[in-house]
């Protein structure tokens, strides 16, 4: 089996994508409709129900047209999808930075994988019955677009991101995709895995960058999703000691169970950057040499700082408030090293290698699984703390 990504040829101009994935063009189409618990449409496994978020912070299933392939695509039967924080967020927010912003019906998810029941003109390396991961940012691949062409293409302007308005997710029962942005996975790793590759992804585009070797001595700081499968990653590679932080007790002793070599730190509220530091340093037995940050919280980053050798890095997976200040003086004086990751770029096939290969178990991830029909229960689930959710999966 092939697992690399197939050459990537310069993907469908981004209107395409606007005939089904557009939320004003989807809302406008005869066949929309905002599906009550008991629509027919539930009951029909033809239908293409979605799950969607709108600008009153509602969460509701929609139904939607169903897509026909296009040159170079495939309909994908989406068969696992993960709820992200971000898809969280645009429904109880309605915005993510100045530009991401809810707008009349955006369907969720982006953490998806399911198998291919059509494919378009011009798709040669994929066939009817393939299991794929999608890989949901499909940039523009165009001559004019420098990210694009120098392999950065999670820097590309025009990227198409599903579940990014102004586009729908993947969390749809029939989705179209470029095939180019489809990645096959072997029989043994599932669907559910094939979706936290996702996830995997983003932990991975910053370890690499973020340069940690064997050996090394690293803090993750909080464990959620991004931190623990950080954590999974980091332990893969070989980074050791490692160490982890968070305000819940309940999501360190979550991360103890996937790594017990892990040492752990629960943070306080009231405790000052430079203290929490040293309870890090002393969990670790020796100073930090990467802290992978995965909250984005300023107090947060700072114990990052604070935690480091000289010349130690402090890698921002995290997105946080828009200002944040650090103590310049520290940073200055010790050449701290402060880089941040927006999203991925070439890190699908790596992600199935590892997981293909075992050396990263992504299955203990998953906490709670629902049935497409009842994905806004799963929205509530994701969202309500006291429910001890890490990777809740809506599958069909
Ligand atoms: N860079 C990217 O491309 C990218 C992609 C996906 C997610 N993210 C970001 O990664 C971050 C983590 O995502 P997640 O899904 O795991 O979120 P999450 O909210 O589920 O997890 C964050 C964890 O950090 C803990 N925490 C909060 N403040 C803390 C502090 N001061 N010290 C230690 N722990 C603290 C929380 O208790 C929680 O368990 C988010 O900011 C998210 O937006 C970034
Ligand atoms: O996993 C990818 C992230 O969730 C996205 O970048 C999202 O936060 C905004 O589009
Ligand atoms: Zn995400
Ligand atoms: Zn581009």
């Amino acid at each position: 089996m092939v697992l690399e990504a197939t050459a990537v040829q310069a993907p469908p101009l981004k209107s395409r994508y606007e005939e089904y994935y557009n939320p004003q063009l989807v809302l406008d189409h005869p066949e929309f409709r905002i599906l009550d618990s008991d629509a027919p449409e539930l009951k029909d496994k033809n239908a293409n129900v979605a799950c969607a978020y709108n600008e009153k912070h509602e969460v509701h299933l929609i139904h939607k047209p169903k897509p026909k392939a296009g040159p170079g695509e495939a309909i994908v039967h989406v068969r696992s999808t993960g709820i992200c924080g971000s898809d969280v967020h645009f429904w109880k927010h309605g915005q993510i930075g100045p530009t991401m912003i809810v707008k009349d019906e955006t369907g969720s998810g982006h953490e998806s994988a399911g198998e291919i029941i059509e494919i378009g003109e011009d798709v040669k390396n994929f066939k009817v019955g393939d299991r794929v991961a999608i890989e949901a940012g499909v940039p523009c691949g165009q001559a004019d677009c420098d990210p694009c062409r120098t392999g950065r293409y999670n820097a590309c302007q025009r990227v198409v991101f599903f579940s990014t308005p102004p586009y729908h997710g993947t969390l749809t029962r029939f989705h179209a995709h470029p095939v180019a942005w489809l990645h096959k996975i072997p029989d043994h790793v599932s669907f559910e895995e094939g979706s936290v590759l996702e996830p995997l992804a983003v932990a991975l585009a910053g370890l690499e960058r973020a340069g940690t070797k064997l050996g090394d001595p690293v803090v993750i700081c909080g464990a959620g999703p991004i931190g623990l499968v950080t954590l999974l990653a980091a332990h893969a590679s070989g980074c050791t000691p490692i160490v982890i932080t968070d305000l819940v007790a309940s999501r360190l002793e979550f991360a103890k169970k996937l790594v017990p070599t892990v040492k752990t730190v629960q943070i306080q509220r009231e405790w000052k950057a430079e203290e929490t530091a040293e309870k890090i340093k002393a969990a670790a037995g020796t100073g930090i040499r990467v802290a992978l940050e995965c909250t984005g919280f300023e107090s947060s980053i700072r114990t990052a700082i604070y935690s480091l050798l000289f010349g130690g890095k402090v890698f921002v997976i995290g997105v946080g408030p828009t200002e944040q200040s650090y103590p310049f003086g520290y940073c200055s004086a010790n050449e701290i090293d402060l880089q941040f990751q927006y999203r991925y770029a070439n890190q699908y096939p790596k992600a199935i290698r590892l997981v293909a290969g075992g050396l990263i178990d992504l299955k203990p991830l998953v906490t709670h699984r629902f049935p497409l029909e009842k994905a806004v229960e799963a929205f509530h689930v994701a969202s309500d703390p006291t429910q001890g959710a890490i990777k809740v999966q809506i599958q069909d």
